[in-house]
């Protein structure tokens, strides 16, 4: 397969047979997400896939962040679109996450620190997460007029980590760090940060060394299992939700108070 030689908003490496990792590179950024991200990472997915020999992919990001979310001075662009024009948005979004959720062999997200927003919701669209000690995770999206139905956190967190505790989560935007977040689930394993990528690398070997058939054919049976209800519905319903919410004065408040690095005034209009 001839790999483009760069990509922009990340990096693609081999370290060893079957095992791909991707690593976000937007740092200066906390490798927040842009629409170049979201087109990227659904080809490097739909790439990915289509390999017979591979194995296992990992996930992680460049710098002291995993991912920032929507890239917020992007965003300023987007508060004047139409709620169709920002539907589409979503589902760019949307299918980029759904592509790497997709993935036929298992995904593992090396968590090397914040995972805000729709970088949460990025965690999520992987099947394993390991983190380093500055793991943290936030639903960032009521914080800034949005809602937690992105991009599959809703969907998610409810099957993860419980209904009433995705409820707390999302509903007070609070940081769950990393011994919470593995005592909840929402992380398989906590370990020191210089050995992040190595963990991750020997649980990947762990899974190299089993039937591949074998493990795809789990990873397809595991996620056929989490569809109570589908999630391709659910993508539905938190994508016209956000557009909807993107209408409202609470979001241009939440970029202008972003921007100002104040509190923003909510009025919920
Ligand atoms: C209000 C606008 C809403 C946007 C609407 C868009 C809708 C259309 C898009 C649809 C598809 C995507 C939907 C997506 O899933 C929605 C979201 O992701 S919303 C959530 C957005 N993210 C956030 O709110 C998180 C903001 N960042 C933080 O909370 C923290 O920075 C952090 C990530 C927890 C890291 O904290 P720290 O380690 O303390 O680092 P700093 O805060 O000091 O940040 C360092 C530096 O990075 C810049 N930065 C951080 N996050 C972002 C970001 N998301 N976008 C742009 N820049 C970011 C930060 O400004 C600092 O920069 P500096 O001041 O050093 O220049």
């Amino acid at each position: 397969m001839t790999e483009p030689t760069t990509w922009e908003t990340f990096t693609l490496e081999r370290p060893e047979p079957g095992i791909a990792v991707v690593t976000l590179n937007r740092p200066e950024r906390m490798n927040s997400m842009t629409n170049t991200m979201f087109s990227e990472l659904e080809k490097v997915a739909l790439r990915l896939d289509r390999e017979d020999d591979l194995r296992v992919v990992i996930l992680t990001g460049a710098g002291k962040a995993f991912c920032g979310g929507f890239d917020l001075d992007d965003a300023e662009g987007l508060a004047s679109l139409t709620p169709m024009g920002m539907l589409d948005q979503q589902e760019l979004a949307a299918r980029a996450l759904s592509a790497i959720r997709s993935i036929r062999v298992p995904v593992i997200a090396a968590v090397n620190g914040a995972a805000a927003g729709g970088g949460l919701s990025l965690s999520l669209a992987a099947d394993i997460r390991i983190g380093s000690p500055t793991a943290r995770f936030n639903a960032a999206f009521v914080r800034i007029g949005l809602s937690a139905g992105d991009l599959g956190a809703s969907w998610h967190l409810t099957r993860l980590i419980g209904p009433a505790r995705a409820a707390e989560f999302a509903y007070t935007g609070r940081f769950i760090e990393a011994v919470e977040a593995e005592s909840l689930g929402l992380l398989n394993a906590v370990v020191p940060a210089e050995s992040l990528l190595a963990e991750a690398l020997a649980m990947a070997r762990l899974i190299c060394a089993n039937s591949p058939a074998g493990v795809q054919l789990s990873k397809r049976a595991l996620h056929a299992n989490m569809e109570v209800s589908s999630y391709a519905a659910a993508l539905e319903l938190e994508n016209r939700g956000q557009a909807l919410l993107t209408r409202g004065e609470d979001m241009p408040e939440a970029l202008a108070a972003f921007k100002d690095k104040r509190s923003p005034k909510f009025t919920g209009r």
